[in-house]
């Protein structure tokens, strides 16, 4: 049986569209924590296989060791005894039943810190988020840049063509865009622009 920690545990939601670095804001904080000698475990729905199996991976390929899961309630038998932070990536794939869980987690003295999108590709609120945001601690709301125009990109736009809500992908299926950009409808993506300031 896992044996909470007497602390006050807490929620935290990162928010935002694709690439506005929600999941390299989990690594860092998760990374924070390690430094404090917290024990940390980080998990994300194993629907989520874009750049790896196991590991959390940013676009900008930073990393984590992650423990994939079909469902959220699953959280509680991987759990190890010593755990003090729990991190989810792409929380948004679990469904409503991540809202009782998370709430558990952090109602046992944990501190939890969830990633996920506020919004799908419509520019419609992607359930739970709206739900863990009501009962989080913490909000944050990370921006992109906008691919058309460069304004701070809140939305993802499709750029694939499917009418379903989730379609996994990255770059090549979606780019950040503003709401003057942004159309809820997939369309075709904007060219990519040879930047010769990186390699
Ligand atoms: N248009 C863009 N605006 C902002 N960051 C971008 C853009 N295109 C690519 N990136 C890269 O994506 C990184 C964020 O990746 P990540 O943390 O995985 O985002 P998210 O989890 O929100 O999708 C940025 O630091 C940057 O390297
Ligand atoms: C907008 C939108 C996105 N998705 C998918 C695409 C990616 O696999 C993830 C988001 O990843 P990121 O870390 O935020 O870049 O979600 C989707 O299934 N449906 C959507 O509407
Ligand atoms: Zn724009």
């Amino acid at each position: 049986m896992h044996q909470f920690p007497k602390d006050i545990g807490w929620i935290e939601v990162i928010c935002g569209s694709m690439f506005s670095g929600k999941t390299e804001e989990l690594i860092r904080r998760v990374q924070r924590a390690v430094y404090g000698k917290q024990r940390v475990q980080v998990f994300k729905p194993r629907i989520d296989n874009r750049y790896d199996e196991t590991q959390v991976v940013s676009h900008s390929k930073l990393k984590v060791t992650s423990t994939p899961l079909e469902r959220a309630e699953e959280i509680f038998y991987k759990l190890e005894p010593d755990t003090q932070v729990v991190g989810i990536d792409e929380v948004q794939f679990f469904g409503a039943e991540v809202v009782a869980v998370v709430e558990a987690l952090a109602n046992k003295g944990l501190r939890v810190i969830c990633a996920g999108l506020d919004q799908d590709y419509q520019g419609r609120p992607f359930e739970p988020m709206p739900q863990l945001m009501a009962v989080a601690e913490y909000v944050t709301k990370e921006l992109a840049i906008c691919v058309v125009c460069g304004n701070p990109a809140n939305r993802s736009q499709r750029i694939v063509s499917s009418g379903e809500r989730v379609v996994v992908g990255a770059a090549g299926a979606y780019e950040p865009r503003c709401r003057k950009c942004h159309v809820p409808e997939p369309t075709e993506g904007t060219p990519p622009q040879t930047l010769e300031l990186f390699d």
